[in-house]
């Protein structure tokens, strides 16, 4: 009687949580609209093309695609289902401005949220909810400024001592992950990982967040069965590392909020100036604060405190933490060693360089008369207060790193030819699906017709091309093949030249990114919704970066080994 039973719930439960959704996708798959356009030939009926695509930065495949078959193409995903790809910068537009119809994917969604500790970061919201914390996030980034600068140089000329002959090698990547850890623990919420003084075992919440990273996941059909079973997302590697060091960050995230909860309300109540840092937890408890109801410094928060229209939520709040070390962590370390790597490669441009940094550095300090500003610091020093005299001198060097055009241009173009993110997805979630405009029609550029080539011409008097996608079709964002794109960039879009940002051809200049014409940080010049879902953090990115090749590449050379094979690899 038992077996039966017990029969019919394990066929009902595989119906529920596998054949019905199976059912579903092919059935959505067959009356897609892109089914029929053209693209690359599909090599596994179970996989598409999605295990050459993992290895797609180190063999150019994007670029070979659009040779073949055009800007904008489709290529297929599990069981054939095919996806929109596209380096139109007209299509880019229209999808990135309508960053709510067009939100990322749920398995997107919910691979970044195991990162950032749950689904209530910013990364990770979207709609009513992403509009409201963006607009309370945003004041706060943009008084965001970086404590102080890095330590790592001096590190680094340590380990050059006694190699007067031959010059130490450096893993830069790992030192600059520790290094860049240890910035956005600062300037993120006032907390020391001290990982560049000390090994990450040595702080619980830098392990943490070690064992959250190495989950990331190298390419295996599990993962791909996760995307359309999200039952099978619970049983993910690692499964009880996770769940210790995702309590650890809550533990740790909890009591940091308390703290700053605390430092605020007894300033305010004692009218004192505040003691509470400029970090942006600080900033961004301020603002809560200031928008929620009064209550005593001695009531620690639950993690229960309601968000209302002006205000987050602890929940909310703590997730931001993690999200902002997994969004601003490794994206700006992997940013850092691709612009040493790219000015190892060429000499010329680091010696550049290094001579518009060494003008920078002359003359630098808060007033610029060196005597008083050392007097003043021993002034400080003595007072026990490091911060005030520093403070300005570091918003003096960043004013100049600002105003130095090399150094812009320098980092510009390793950000366009090595960007940190590599692609992003959106799904059409637009009620009866949707004309995506594009500036070339669908199709390979050897069959276009001369018509369609003449009528292209047509495009600034009002003639436009589209094409149609439903509502649950996935649209790829190849973020670097539209920086490396050459019909966009020109032939030599896959050279590091940084004085191409002295004037950018018409094609880079129609990119909608943020960033000048890249999309290293997603959307941001024109219409209404441009850049509501690109990078919060991007304008301290720039700076960190810039105050960091400042500190590097000021006083020390940077050489490639030439043994050393580097490529790109999506974990
Ligand atoms: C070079 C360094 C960085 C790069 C290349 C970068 C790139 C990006 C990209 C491409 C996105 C959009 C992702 C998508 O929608 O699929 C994004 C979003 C985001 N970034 Fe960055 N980022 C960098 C640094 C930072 C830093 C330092 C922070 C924080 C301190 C940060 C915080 C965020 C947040 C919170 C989002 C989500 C924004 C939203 O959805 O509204 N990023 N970033």
């Amino acid at each position: 009687m038992l077996l039966p039973v017990l029969s019919a719930a394990a066929l009902l439960l595989l119906a529920v949580f596998f054949i019905v959704p199976l059912a579903r996708l092919l059935l959505r798959q067959r009356s897609s609209p892109l089914r029929n356009l053209p693209g690359p030939p599909c090599p596994s009926f179970f996989i598409g093309n999605l295990a050459e695509m993992h290895d797609q930065e180190n063999t150019n495949l994007i670029a070979t695609w659009q040779d073949t078959y055009g800007p904008t193409f489709v290529y297929r995903g599990f069981i054939g289902g095919p996806r929109l790809m596209t380096t139109d910068p007209v299509a880019l537009a229209h999808v990135l401005a309508h960053a709510y119809q067009y939100p990322k994917p749920d398995f997107v969604r919910d691979s970044l949220a195991s990162m950032a500790a749950g689904h209530d970061g910013l990364l990770t919201v979207e709609g009513d909810q992403h509009r409201r914390q963006r607009r309370i996030l945003g004041p706060a980034f943009s008084k965001l400024h970086l404590a102080s600068l890095t330590p790592l140089r001096d590190i680094w000329l340590k380990q050059a001592d006694g190699h007067q002959h031959t010059p130490p090698r450096i893993d830069a990547l790992s030192w600059l992950a520790r290094a860049t850890l240890d910035v956005i623990g600062e300037a993120g919420f006032g907390y020391h990982f001290n990982s560049l003084s000390s090994p990450s075992t040595d702080n619980e919440l830098a392990t943490a967040f070690a064992v959250i990273f190495s989950t990331a996941r190298k390419f295996r059909v599990i993962t791909i069965l996760q995307v359309w079973f999200p039952i099978l997302r619970r049983f993910r590697r690692n499964n009880a590392a996770m769940i210790q060091a995702h309590a650890t960050m809550d533990r740790i995230g909890i009591d940091l909020i308390n703290q700053k909860r605390t430092e605020i309300l007894t300033e305010s109540s004692h009218k004192t100036t505040s003691r509470a840092g400029r970090d942006l937890l600080s900033l961004l408890m301020r603002s809560n604060l200031a928008n929620s109801a009064p209550s005593s410094p001695s009531s620690p928060l639950s993690p229960y405190t309601a968000q209302t229209q002006t205000s987050m939520s602890t929940r909310e709040v703590l997730c931001q933490i993690s999200t902002f070390i997994a969004a601003g962590h490794e994206t700006t370390a992997s940013a850092l060693t691709w612009c040493l790597y790219a000015l190892a490669r060429a000499p010329h441009v680091q010696t550049k360089l290094r001579a518009a940094l060494r003008s920078i550095a002359l003359g630098y300090g808060a007033t610029g008369d060196r005597a008083h500003d050392q007097e003043a610091e021993m002034e400080e020093e003595k007072a026990g207060q490091k911060s005030g005299h520093q403070q300005a001198q570091e918003q003096d060097l960043a004013a100049r790193l600002q105003g130095c055009e090399y150094l812009d241009w320098v980092v510009r173009e390793a950000l366009r030819l090595h960007s940190p993110v590599t692609s992003t997805m959106r799904v059409c979630m637009r009620p009866g699906g949707d004309d995506i405009p594009l500036s070339v029609p669908v199709g390979p550029p050897s069959t276009r017709s001369e018509a369609a080539e003449a009528a292209r011409e047509k495009v600034g008097s009002g003639e436009r091309w589209s094409v149609r996608v439903a509502e649950g079709d996935i649209i790829s964002i190849p973020i670097q093949a539209v920086n490396r794109c050459r019909r966009l960039w020109g032939e030599d879009a896959g050279e590091f030249r940084p004085e191409r940002w002295a004037g950018l051809p018409a094609g880079a200049r129609s990119i909608p990114g943020l960033l000048g014409g890249t999309l290293t940080f997603l959307n941001g010049n024109g219409s209404v919704g441009a850049g509501n879902r690109a990078c919060i953090g991007w304008r301290f990115a720039l700076i960190e970066i810039k105050i960091f090749l400042y500190t590097l590449v000021k006083d020390m050379e940077f050489w490639m080994d030439e043994d050393m094979v580097i490529e790109k690899r999506i974990k």
